[in-house]
């Protein structure tokens, strides 16, 4: 029977070469195995942890491997990886249980020498034999915060001139920490007052989130059942924002240029009490079957799905406003995709902000005078945000901010009210991930 551990490794494992997410390889792991609650949430935390961790782990497991760990397999890296986690980070885990199962795995998947291997580096990795701070002591700051909170060192370096050295660690630490879940109650066949009225709902830990009808939980597996009978969406509130910032009325005909999974489309749907038509949006197929079904367990029948590239889709009317919520390198979303921080360089930055322009070109195309334009991103760099709209500004005169109105909490609307913009970094606003939404008017046809 496969253990806890070895289900990690397998998932790990696979993330070295296929292209899928480590939650979805998890979810499917998980569906097909028997372990119990525990292991199953040990599994997880270790596949999170290891992932999140992976910069620190590897600059501890090299001070104590006498080879070179790049040139170790990608297996032997990973067995070490689960076992210095383990070690560093799971306090109700002995050390020796962590060793001896990780050894167990190393002599399974590699031999009787690679396990004698990993139990000597392990072995002599204790909570007290890991000095990091003496270790870093000598390195440059964003080095040493790089391997304290397991970041690439050229986003922390990004981040520090940005926002500064206390802010950029406060949001290196936020993206080490659990994040909860936003769920959005679906006003089209419940009020909060009713879903809460559910005693099973209402005896699940949950707070409020500041906006009416989301509410933040840790505890996703409770509310999955309302989940999937469309009582529930799960959503966070900064996605919420920028369809608070477009607030499109009901009967209004809106365009959404990048749509899947469908998260905002379906709130705007919501929003406008299912009357109207939105068009949504997206290059991928199967993306899109996923907006037709999530439409479709929450009664939505005004999404239309089109396949297309948004920089070249011309709809058959003008829309009253168009939702833009572009491709994006995701750093305000961190803390809840594990790899992600890994998978980013410089020179994606680069190639996304072309594309961003050239979507926001088009789009300020398709509206006529008056129309509305909201364009976001669930990134936290200034050039995706508040720098991209400032070019795009200076390329169209046309447009101009527009105030971010009533529809919005208070906490939000206080110091954006005239420059249209919202940007939140991941930790805050309790719950709340990284983003940015921008609203803008078409002022002249
Ligand atoms: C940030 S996600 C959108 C999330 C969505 N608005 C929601 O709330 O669920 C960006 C989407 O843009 C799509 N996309 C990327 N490039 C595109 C293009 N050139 N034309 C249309 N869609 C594109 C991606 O497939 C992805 O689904």
């Amino acid at each position: 029977m496969t253990t806890a551990r070895e289900l990690a490794l397998q998932v790990l494992q696979s993330l070295e070469t296929g292209k899928q997410q480590s939650d979805t390889l998890l979810h499917r792991s998980l569906h097909h195995s028997t372990l119990n609650r525990a292991d199953r949430a040990l599994s997880t935390g270790l596949v999170n942890g290891v992932l999140r961790y992976r910069l620190q782990l590897d600059f501890v497991i090299a001070q104590f491997y006498h080879h070179k760990l790049e040139k170790a397999a990608p297996i032997m890296k990973n067995i070490l990886r689960l076992g210095v986690y383990q070690i560093l980070f799971l306090n109700k885990v002995p050390d020796w249980a962590a060793v001896n199962e990780c050894v167990k795995l190393a002599r399974k998947y590699k031999g009787e020498r690679m396990s004698k291997l990993v139990n000597g580096v392990l072995r002599k990795i204790t909570p007290e034999s890991v000095t990091l701070d003496e270790w870093l002591k000598e390195k440059k700051n964003e080095e040493q915060l790089a391997v304290k909170y397991s970041h690439p060192q050229w986003l922390v370096e990004r981040w520090s001139a940005a926002y500064g050295n206390e802010k950029s660690e406060a949001l290196l630490s936020y993206n080490n920490q659990f994040p909860s879940f936003g769920f959005r109650i679906n006003r089209l066949k419940n009020s909060a007052g009713r879903f809460f009225s559910d005693p099973a709902m209402a005896a699940v830990m949950h707070e409020e989130s500041g906006i009416d009808n989301i509410f933040l939980s840790k505890d996703f597996n409770a509310f999955e059942p309302a989940v999937i009978d469309g009582r529930l969406t799960v959503q966070n509130p900064t996605q919420a924002l920028a369809c608070l910032l477009l607030h499109p009325a009901p009967g209004s005909n809106v365009l959404d240029l990048c749509a899947a999974p469908g998260g905002k489309a379906t709130f705007m749907a919501e929003l406008m009490e299912n009357r109207g038509q939105i068009t949504a949006v997206d290059r991928y197929e199967q993306k899109l079957e996923k907006i037709e079904s999530h439409a479709e367990a929450l009664g939505i029948t005004i999404i239309k799905t089109v396949m297309e590239d948004a920089r070249s889709f011309m709809p058959e009317i003008h829309p009253d406003a168009i939702l833009l919520d572009a491709p994006c390198t995701g750093t305000g979303v961190l803390g809840r995709r594990a790899e992600l921080r890994w998978k980013l360089n410089p020179e994606m930055l680069q190639e996304l902000l072309v594309l961003q322009a050239e979507l926001l070109d088009h789009a300020a195309e398709l509206l006529d005078e008056n129309g509305i334009l909201v364009y976001a991103t669930c990134s936290i760099e200034p050039e995706e945000n508040n720098l991209q709209i400032y070019s795009f500004l200076r390329r169209h005169p046309d447009f101009i901010a527009d105030p971010v109105g009533e529809h919005l909490p208070e906490q939000f609307r206080q110091s954006n009210e005239g420059c249209g913009a919202i940007l939140t970094l991941p930790g805050e606003h309790p719950g709340f991930d990284g983003g940015f939404c921008q609203r803008l008017r078409k002022a002249k046809g």
